[in-house]
């Protein structure tokens, strides 16, 4: 199990929380090889807001299923916090995952029948509690919900709210047995550009309060307005912002 040195240099803001180094994901079918990723190499600064940007099927969701523990690299490594994903089981990485990471998907998945406050408590049970006693449960969901201005709606179904709403209720969740970084997949793809900019700028304050949020995106406009960003074209980083990373093709460093 993954523990997180509170005193640790990664938890600085503005020092590497991910570093992810040559990583490079091939999979063989009929005795074809398919690079989905090519020697990717970046880090994400601690508590900032980072963009993964990229056109459909650039290889986005191929590199945060690697970020995750969900999939393993064929080559390469994520260092999260400063330990190496890759040397753990598929036990221990589903346990890590729990407890440090909380993810927010382009379609919610809310539970339907639970109301906003029944799922971030059913988060809370699911990852343990972050280490609060049950009885404190109930205040600390509602504390998620209103930390994303979503603490009026903790008695409504996820029917009864609009979609950016639901997001919050989504935000609030992924909060809830405190990670310290927060993984996101399209979160505002489903939602109209006013909304989705609310939602980003919601989830850009959240690093103000120690979090370092992955913020994945086709849309080159929203990816802009973070703080550090790479940008993936065929599986390689063709642009960088803001952080160390690698232009594959060009095979240069580039630090800004
Ligand atoms: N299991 C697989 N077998 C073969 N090819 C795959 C597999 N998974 C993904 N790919 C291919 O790898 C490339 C990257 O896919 P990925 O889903 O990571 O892209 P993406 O940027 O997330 O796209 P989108 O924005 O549409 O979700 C695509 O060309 C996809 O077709």
């Amino acid at each position: 199990m993954l523990n997180l040195d509170k005193d640790a240099d990664y938890q600085l803001p503005g020092s590497p929380f991910l570093q992810v180094e040559h990583l490079t994901r091939v999979i063989t079918a009929r005795a074809q090889k398919t690079t989905l990723l090519n020697d990717i190499t970046f880090t994400v600064p601690t508590q900032s807001l980072f963009t993964i940007n990229g056109p459909s099927g650039s290889g986005k969701s191929t590199l945060l299923n690697m970020l995750t523990g969900i999939d393993r690299p064929t080559e390469g490594s994520v260092i999260f916090a400063g330990q190496e994903l890759k040397a753990q089981s598929e036990n221990a990485l589903a346990r890590w995952r729990g407890r440090n990471v909380g993810i927010i998907f382009q379609f919610f998945q809310l539970i339907p029948t639970l109301t906003a406050i029944e799922n971030v408590l059913l988060a809370l049970e699911l990852g343990g509690g972050g280490n609060l006693p049950r009885q404190a449960w109930r205040e600390r969901a509602q504390i998620c919900l209103s930390i994303v201005d979503a603490g009026s709606f903790a008695q409504r179904l996820p029917a009864e709210l609009s979609g950016g709403q639901q997001q919050r209720v989504a935000i609030a969740r992924a909060l809830a047995n405190d990670p310290p970084v927060l993984i996101t997949d399209e979160p505002t793809g489903n939602l109209d550009s006013r909304t989705a900019h609310a939602i980003f700028t919601t989830l850009a304050n959240l690093t103000t309060q120690g979090k370092t949020v992955i913020y994945v995106t086709h849309d080159p406009q929203l990816a802009s307005l973070a703080q550090a960003r790479i940008d993936l074209l065929d599986g390689q980083i063709v642009n960088t912002h803001g952080t160390k990373a690698t232009i594959t093709s060009r095979q240069e460093e580039v630090h800004s």
